[in-house]
C-alpha cells in the first residue's frame, strides 16, 4: 500500500447555469481526518464524486491533486450516503465484493472479523432484505472499512445509527483508518468534534476552517473541550440557515 497522500481541491463547480460552490481551495492533510459540514444542497457528495472521477451531473472547473503527484483512481475506498450494497448477494459476498469485482482472493477471515466489530456476526449469510437500516449501513462500513486503500471517502456513513451504535462505529472506523487520509461528510457537529483533525465548513462561496479542540482524534465523547466545540459549531450552523 501507498502512503497515505495529502489531496488538494481548487475550483468552482456549476450545475446547469448555476454555479453550486466556489472557487474554493480545499485542503485534505495526508493520514488525518476531515470532516465536512455544510447545509444540504451545498455539495458535499458532490465533492466526493469529484474527488473520485465519478458523474456529478455538473461542470467542475479546477484541480484536484494529490500532494505525491501519483493518481488517486485506485487508491480510495468509498462509503457512499446510499449503503448501495447488491440484493441478491449476502452481507458476507456484499463485504468481500470490491476484492470480487477486481477478481481478487477475497479475505474472507478479515471480512467476518470485520462484520463481528459491526455487530453483524450473525447476520452475515442473510441478504441486505433481511436487515434493518442501520444493520446496512454498518453492512456497507464493513465493505468500506475491508479495503485497505490510503484514502478514504465517507458520506455520512454513521446517519442511520442508533447513538450507542453510532459512538461504537465512529470507534471502530478511528481505529481501522488510523494514518489514512479521510474525508467524513457529516450534518453531526458532535461527531465531526469528535473525530476531527481537522474541521471544514462547506458554504456556495468558500470552505471555512473550523479549529477543533487541541486533542487528538478520537476524542472522548465527554470531554469538554470536545463538548464545548460540538455546541459552537452547531450555533454557528443554526446561525448560519436562519
Ligand atoms: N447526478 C446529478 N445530476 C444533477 N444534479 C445533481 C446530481 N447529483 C446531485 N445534484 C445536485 O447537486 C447539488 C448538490 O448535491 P450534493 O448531494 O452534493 O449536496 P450535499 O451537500 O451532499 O447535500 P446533503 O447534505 O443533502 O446530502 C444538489 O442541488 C443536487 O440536487
Amino acid at each position: 500500500m501507498t502512503l497515505p497522500p495529502a489531496i488538494t481541491l481548487q475550483g468552482s463547480f456549476t450545475l446547469g447555469d448555476t454555479r453550486l460552490f466556489g472557487p474554493l481551495s480545499v485542503q485534505l492533510p495526508a493520514g488525518q481526518w476531515t470532516c465536512l459540514l455544510g447545509p444540504s444542497g451545498v455539495g458535499k457528495s458532490t465533492i466526493l464524486r469529484l474527488i473520485l472521477d465519478l458523474s456529478t451531473g455538473g461542470q467542475f472547473e479546477g484541480k484536484i491533486q494529490a500532494e505525491d503527484g501519483q493518481p488517486l483512481r485506485d487508491r480510495i475506498s468509498y462509503m457512499a450516503q446510499s449503503d448501495l450494497l447488491l440484493p441478491w448477494l449476502t452481507v458476507l459476498e456484499n463485504t468481500v465484493l470490491g476484492a470480487r469485482l477486481r477478481g481478487e482472493p477475497a479475505d474472507l477471515e478479515r471480512a467476518r472479523h470485520l462484520l463481528a466489530r459491526v455487530g453483524l456476526g450473525a447476520h452475515q449469510d442473510k441478504t441486505p432484505a433481511a436487515l434493518s437500516g442501520g444493520m446496512r449501513q454498518r453492512a456497507a462500513l464493513a465493505r468500506a472499512l475491508i479495503e485497505d486503500r490510503p484514502v478514504v471517502l465517507l458520506d455520512e456513513p454513521f446517519s442511520a445509527l442508533d447513538a450507542g451504535t453510532r459512538a461504537d462505529m465512529q470507534e471502530l472506523a478511528a481505529e481501522v483508518l488510523q494514518g489514512k487520509t479521510v474525508l467524513l461528510v457529516t450534518h453531526d457537529p458532535a461527531e465531526a468534534s469528535r473525530l476531527g483533525h481537522q474541521i471544514l465548513l462547506l458554504s456556495p462561496a468558500e470552505a471555512t476552517i473550523w479549529t477543533p479542540p487541541s486533542t487528538a482524534p478520537i476524542r472522548a465523547l465527554d470531554d469538554p473541550d470536545t463538548l464545548a466545540c460540538q455546541a459552537a459549531l452547531l450555533a454557528h450552523l443554526r446561525g448560519q440557515i436562519r
